[in-house]
């Protein structure tokens, strides 16, 4: 569980999030809401680790981690966290299973034993292409299904969405919030900065925000 308490956030001179208060609860999917500008990509990169608080608090499983170290935080990522961004996070020069699996043998090819694994991942985001096919021919919807086949195959428990389903078709739509429901229903965190209405109603915490000062 990710729980933000009075928590704020600066980009530049700027404070982009305000006070935001929030538990983001294993089992669920919690949307950031609000309008354009208002500081929800921001809110979940805070979330994630990946900025620092300017002030406030951030708890991991109770834990205090609003000045882990770098060591701790990495940690957070590579054994935990999965983020599902669009353009973001994919290798463009490595193949599908590559980014899929972050792990290859010395030929280039997924490690033994995790070939499988990536099939299934791939065939589940609905990704019916050759896993030596590099990212770079992805689409930036095929890109986001991408980043959710690694959040599968990785089984995080806590994953991290900006706008996963931005620029999908409606049955790919569908998809992705069936597949982020799906890892809250293995018992993930999963946390999404959302425009789409209907993703939002769907989950089980909306966080409301308003523009910051
Ligand atoms: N790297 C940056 N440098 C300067 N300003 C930034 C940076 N990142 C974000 N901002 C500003 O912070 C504010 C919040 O941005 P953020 O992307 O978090 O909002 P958002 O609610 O996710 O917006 P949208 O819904 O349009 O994606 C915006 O005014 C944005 O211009």
């Amino acid at each position: 569980m990710i729980e933000a308490h009075d928590l704020s956030i600066r980009i530049g001179r700027r404070l982009v999030v305000e006070a935001a208060t929030l538990a983001c609860r294993a089992g669920e999917v919690t949307a950031l809401t609000g309008p354009s500008g208002c500081g929800k990509t921001t809110l979940l990169q805070g979330l994630g680790l990946l900025l620092r608080p300017a002030g406030g608090r951030l708890a991991v499983d109770g834990e205090d981690a609003t000045h882990w170290p770098e060591r701790r935080r990495r940690a957070f990522w590579r054994e935990r966290a999965a983020f599902i961004q669009q353009d973001y996070g994919v290798i463009d020069d490595a193949s599908l299973a590559f980014n899929v699996a972050l792990r290859t043998d010395l030929f280039g090819q997924p490690a033994r034993g995790s070939l499988p694994g990536v099939r299934e991942a791939l065939r589940r985001v609905g990704l019916r292409r050759p896993e030596s096919e590099p990212a770079a021919h992805l689409s930036g919807g095929e890109k986001q299904r991408l980043a959710a086949a690694r959040a599968l195959y990785r089984g995080a428990d806590v994953v991290f969405a900006d706008e996963p389903t931005a620029s999908l078709d409606r049955g790919n739509r569908d998809r992705v919030t069936g597949l982020l429901e799906e890892l809250a229903g293995a018992g993930a965190a999963v946390v999404i900065a959302t425009h789409d209405e209907r993703l939002a109603r769907r989950c089980a915490r909306v966080h409301e925000m308003a523009r910051a000062g």
